[in-house]
């Protein structure tokens, strides 16, 4: 388990976590989500006792990771999946981080088979395209046999055969019981990844929520109406208070109440109604409701420069 509270990091006047106090439960994939630059990786680093906290606390299993006697038999983590010298041989390096470790030497047989690079253990890491780098990282966060795992970005420009092979890994991992964190900008991925998810924006919590409970969230999501009098029933919704657009074939998009609601005053009014849906919302959309008014970086028009003549 993760514990974080009331956890800031400042460089300088600007505060790239600000108060952030949220726990990760054991047994689920926490999905970590924020726009670029929302403070993910520094929550990350203060966690692995890599940047020191401003104010509050970080705790794994109960401690600091400072604490911790042997820190890779509690957490491991994949913040940057290159490490190790590139002409080095995967086991080589595996032993190496073994034997620093204090960790027995067979553990690095049994993560090579884990993730799959028994057949290339012999090989120069400097030859490794980024998959099988990946791959070596979760390797390397596996030897302690840690009941926490941290990866920062891990599908970043992998394939999609890497990105399943990834997920099928967090998922296995998190089904034996570990508490599992893992970044990300993909929101597709975590879609299908995660159970539970963190969000933040600024460095401020903006959801911590199952991932079941945040697509249900009515707010993105819209009902679709199939009416033959379809301006008339906007007009009948619109006075209750939703919000009615009118697309094309008149079918109008209902926001702002439940589908029994919306039922019952066409009923009501006459109106006779063919289809009455509710389109849960994307992760995307749900992502950009809570932190879409808070992006630190939002793209703007590109000008063309005018070369004066
Ligand atoms: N060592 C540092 N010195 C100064 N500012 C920093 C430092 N590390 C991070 N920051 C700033 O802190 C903020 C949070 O950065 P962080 O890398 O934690 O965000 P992130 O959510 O991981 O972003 P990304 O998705 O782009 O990796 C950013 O504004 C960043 O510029």
């Amino acid at each position: 388990m993760i514990e974080i509270d009331g956890l800031s990091k400042c460089f300088g006047k600007a505060r790239a976590v600000d108060d952030l106090t949220v726990t990760i439960r054991p047994g689920l994939v926490t999905g970590f989500l924020g726009p670029n630059g929302a403070g993910k990786s520094t929550t990350m680093r203060m966690i692995l006792g890599l940047d020191r906290p401003s104010a509050g606390r970080a705790h794994i299993d109960g401690h600091r990771y400072e604490e911790l006697a042997d820190p890779l038999r509690t957490v491991g983590a994949v913040l940057d999946a290159r490490a190790g010298h590139p002409g080095q041989s995967a086991r080589s390096h595996l032993l190496g981080v073994a034997r620093s470790n204090g960790l027995a030497r067979n553990r690095v047989t049994d993560v090579l088979e884990t993730v799959g690079l028994e057949d290339v253990a012999a090989k120069r890491i400097g030859t490794f395209s980024l998959g099988m780098t990946q791959r070596l990282g979760i390797a390397r966060a596996l030897l302690g046999d840690p009941s926490v795992l941290l990866l920062d970005e891990p599908v970043n420009g992998l394939d999609p055969d890497g990105v399943l092979w990834i997920r099928g890994v967090m998922r296995t991992l998190a089904a034996e019981g570990r508490t599992v964190l893992v970044s990300s900008h993909l929101l597709s991925e975590m879609q299908d990844t995660a159970d539970h998810l963190v969000i933040i924006s600024r460095g401020r919590l903006v959801a911590d929520e199952s991932m079941s409970a945040l697509l249900a969230r009515r707010s993105a999501g819209a009902a679709t109406v199939r009416s033959p009098h379809g301006p008339a029933l906007a007009t009948v919704l619109e006075n209750a208070g939703m919000s009615v657009t009118i697309g094309a074939d008149s079918v109008l998009q209902v926001t702002g109440a439940d589908l029994d609601v919306i039922g019952t005053l066409a009923f009501d009014h006459g109106h006779r109604v063919d289809e009455l849906t509710f389109r849960r919302p994307s992760l995307e959309e749900v992502y950009f409701d809570l932190t879409g008014a808070e992006l630190e970086y939002t793209g703007r028009p590109i000008r063309t420069a005018v070369v004066a003549a």
